[in-house]
């Protein structure tokens, strides 16, 4: 099949467990949440979504024909000093509208450990390493297990405690970014500490100001 992405690039963890581990990011294009235009945010059933996800026009972004030729241009930007801890992270977009166990096999081919952020209404194919699902009110949750589970807050509606039945490893609450940041990194904090369950994870790319 052929892959469109938006863009890849070498960067930091910058969210959730893996905060601080380097990686390769690979931006698929698309989302089933949102078309990505301004226009129809507010009809979207995720409005508050911060990435562009639009085209293949990103840095290294375009269509790639076979899975070989998306992962031999992932593992081309890790550094060649140090092939242990390979490290690619799919996301978007909603990365599970594309990622096939054809891509799955041609990273592990070639060193790599997956990982995945997703919005949780598409199953996983098996293979993937790392599974950090990230829920949207307003949509369907198909993904019940996982290694951690990343909730945007708040979002309308939302109750944290059906959340705590799901089967994952860590559970983490992010405060949704956008004109309340502020005051919902105060909300992330209080419900931290108030349930212990869960570790804050606050975007740390943005405060270093990388991609
Ligand atoms: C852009 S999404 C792409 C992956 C997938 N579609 C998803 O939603 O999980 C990557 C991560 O950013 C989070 N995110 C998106 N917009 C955000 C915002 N305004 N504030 C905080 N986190 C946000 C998502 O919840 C998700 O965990
Ligand atoms: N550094 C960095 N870390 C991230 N973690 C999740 C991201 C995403 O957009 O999926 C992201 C991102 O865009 N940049
Ligand atoms: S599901 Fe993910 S990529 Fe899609 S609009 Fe929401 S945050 Fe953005
Ligand atoms: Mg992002």
């Amino acid at each position: 099949m052929t892959y469109s992405i938006k863009e890849i690039f070498y960067t930091l963890q910058g969210e959730g467990t893996h905060a601080g581990r380097p990686a390769v990011f690979c931006r698929f294009s698309g989302c089933n949440l949102w078309t990505g235009r301004e226009e129809d945010r507010s009809k979207a059933i995720c409005q508050f979504c911060d990435t562009d996800f639009v085209g293949i026009d990103g840095e290294g972004g375009g269509k790639f024909k076979t899975s070989d030729s998306l992962a031999e241009t992932i593992n081309n930007l890790w550094p060649e000093t140090y092939a242990a801890s390979k490290y690619v992270v799919f996301t978007g977009g909603e990365p599970l509208l594309q990622l096939d166990e054809a891509l799955i096999a041609s990273m592990h081919a070639v060193g790599f450990e997956i990982a995945i952020e997703t919005n949780g209404t598409i199953p996983v194919p098996e293979g993937v390493d790392w599974i950090c699902v990230s829920p949207k009110m307003g949509s369907e949750l198909k993904v019940f297990k996982g290694s951690e589970l990343k909730v945007v807050i708040p979002q309308q509606a939302q109750v944290l405690s059906d959340y705590e039945k799901l089967d994952f490893e860590h559970f983490l609450l992010q405060p949704m970014d956008g004109p309340d940041a502020a005051r919902n990194t105060k909300l992330a904090i209080e419900l931290v500490k108030n349930n212990p369950k869960w570790k804050l994870s606050i975007q740390t790319h943005k405060l270093l100001q990388i991609p």
